[in-house]
């Protein structure tokens, strides 16, 4: 099984250089499909993780942009879209200064399983910019989304591509850039997620990702009888996904301890209550400060450089970025007496870290299965946009609620091992079935 593994492998390293985080990620996918495909040779004959892994088109493009001095800055935006088997491309847009291809094409190949797993018709996509959106006024960054979606807009559409938010594209950028794709197509249509709710969005898309990354980690704790009320939880990232991820928590009993940012970590070891989130959600938001500023007004300890994984806690929710778990840090938290891992970012945990914590057999949900409600609820948002209708609070709550459950439900299927779930093996089997045999129906194309 492992010659197999790397035989797939040496061919995704040839065929796509210098892109570790894209290798990575395929990697993982790889090693869990290996015995499935060797019994259910349908799909190996079709060579249909071959073709997966080959993006169906990558767009490249320049961003040139004037900014408040009145120098031009140059940045560069991509597309990549990955796989359009079992619906339109669907997935978010990255703005930050580490953006590559390589990092794009490990979120677009993530986005086909996830988006498959969340129950709902959408194909895999993601995008970006190497622009960095941190310290620039509101005007510049205006500028830089119209000229992005200059570009853009002839790519895109509601039935064909419908991006969204992601790393430091918030509903600011959303709306510059659904602005000038009104102005530039003459349409009002739903071409991107995460709108405002007065211009098309959908009530809970800005919760999804936090709030259905805590309903799974609540059906793994069921499994082993367990709940979240009074459990100590680690959260790092203080952005959209990480913000709505404590204030479940919260609502559901739980005690959270850490946020983070880029440059360090805050650890208040009464637990963030609603108040201090209130505040943290204002610092990022609105005045887009940085979390130390926190610190200081909840009269707690701040950690400069560092990441909050040394802290003990029974609960982890990586919600920053991807790699940010590394295997020593596993390690720390499982001695710690973690029980559970949900990853509310996009692979933030390495592979030696993924292999502490299956070692050790505690609950562990990889990003794709656990943080699927952000596009979930981005494909409500479309079926809202395509029926001209807006769906209560309550509803999308539900809906959200239910498609984790469902999502769970379907790793379980795919992933269980006697008494032990492997949620990795579980997502990665359960979202290929479904476009593999879209796949398959359309022929080779
Ligand atoms: N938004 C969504 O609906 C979804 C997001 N995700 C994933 O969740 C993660 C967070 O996204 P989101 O909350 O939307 O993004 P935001 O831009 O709102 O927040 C990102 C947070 O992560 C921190 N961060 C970013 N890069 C790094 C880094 N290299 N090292 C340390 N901290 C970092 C940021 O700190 P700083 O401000 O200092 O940069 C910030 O606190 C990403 O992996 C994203 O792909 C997954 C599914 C859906
Ligand atoms: O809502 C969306 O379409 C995209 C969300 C996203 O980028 C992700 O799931 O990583």
């Amino acid at each position: 099984m492992k010659a197999k593994v790397e035989e797939m492998m040496a061919s995704v390293i040839i065929r796509n250089p210098g892109e570790p985080e894209f290798h990575q990620a395929v990697r993982e996918v790889v090693e869990s499909l290996t015995p499935f495909l060797e019994k259910n040779p349908k799909y190996k004959e079709a060579k249909i993780i071959e073709r997966m892994v080959e993006p169906e088109r990558v767009i490249m493009f320049r961003v040139p942009w004037v900014d408040d001095k009145g120098e031009i800055q140059i940045n560069r935006g991509y597309r990549i879209q990955m796989n359009s088997a079992i619906g339109p491309y669907k997935g978010g847009i990255r703005l930050h200064p580490s953006v590559n291809l390589s990092i794009l094409k490990f979120l677009a190949f993530e986005q086909v399983l996830k988006n498959s797993l969340t129950t709902l018709p959408m194909g895999g996509a993601k995008g970006g910019s190497d622009f960095d959106p941190k310290g620039k006024s509101d005007n510049e960054v205006m500028r830089f989304c119209q000229t992005f979606m200059s570009e853009l807009f002839r790519h895109i559409g509601p039935d064909l591509d419908v991006p969204a938010g992601d790393i430091g594209t918030g509903g600011r950028e959303i709306g510059f850039m659904f602005g000038q794709y009104k102005k530039l197509k003459n349409e009002f249509t739903g071409v991107l997620t995460g709108k405002g709710l007065s211009w098309g969005g959908s009530l809970i898309r800005p919760e999804a990702t936090g709030y259905g990354c805590v309903y799974f980690v609540q059906e793994m704790l069921k499994t082993r009888g367990e709940s979240l009320k009074g459990k100590v939880c680690a959260v790092s990232g203080s952005g959209n996904v990480a913000q709505y991820t404590v204030e479940k928590l919260i609502q559901l009993g739980a005690k959270v301890v850490t946020l983070s940012d880029s440059d360090g970590f805050i650890y208040d070891e009464g637990g963030i209550d609603q108040k201090e989130l209130k505040c943290v959600l204002d610092l990022k938001n609105v005045r887009r400060g940085r979390i130390k500023e926190c610190a200081k007004e909840f009269k707690c300890k701040y950690f400069e450089k560092q990441r909050p994984w040394q802290v003990k806690c029974d609960i982890a929710f990586p919600s920053a970025t991807q790699n940010e778990i590394s295997g020593d840090d596993a390690k720390a938290l499982v001695k710690n007496g973690c029980i559970a891992v949900g990853e509310g970012a996009n692979m933030p945990t390495t592979p030696e870290g993924i292999g502490v914590f299956q070692k050790a057999k505690i609950l562990y949900a990889p990003g794709k299965a656990s943080n699927a409600g952000g596009v979930a609820t981005s494909g409500l948002e479309m079926s809202q946009n395509s029926m001209r209708l807006s769906w209560t609070r309550e509803e999308v709550d539900k809906r959200l609620h239910d498609i984790m459950i469902a999502i769970h439900d379907n790793c379980v299927k795919y992933g269980k091992e006697g008494s032990y779930i492997d949620y990795v093996k579980g997502a990665n089997i359960a979202g290929f079935v479904k476009v593999a045999d879209a796949m398959l129906a359309h022929g080779v194309v």
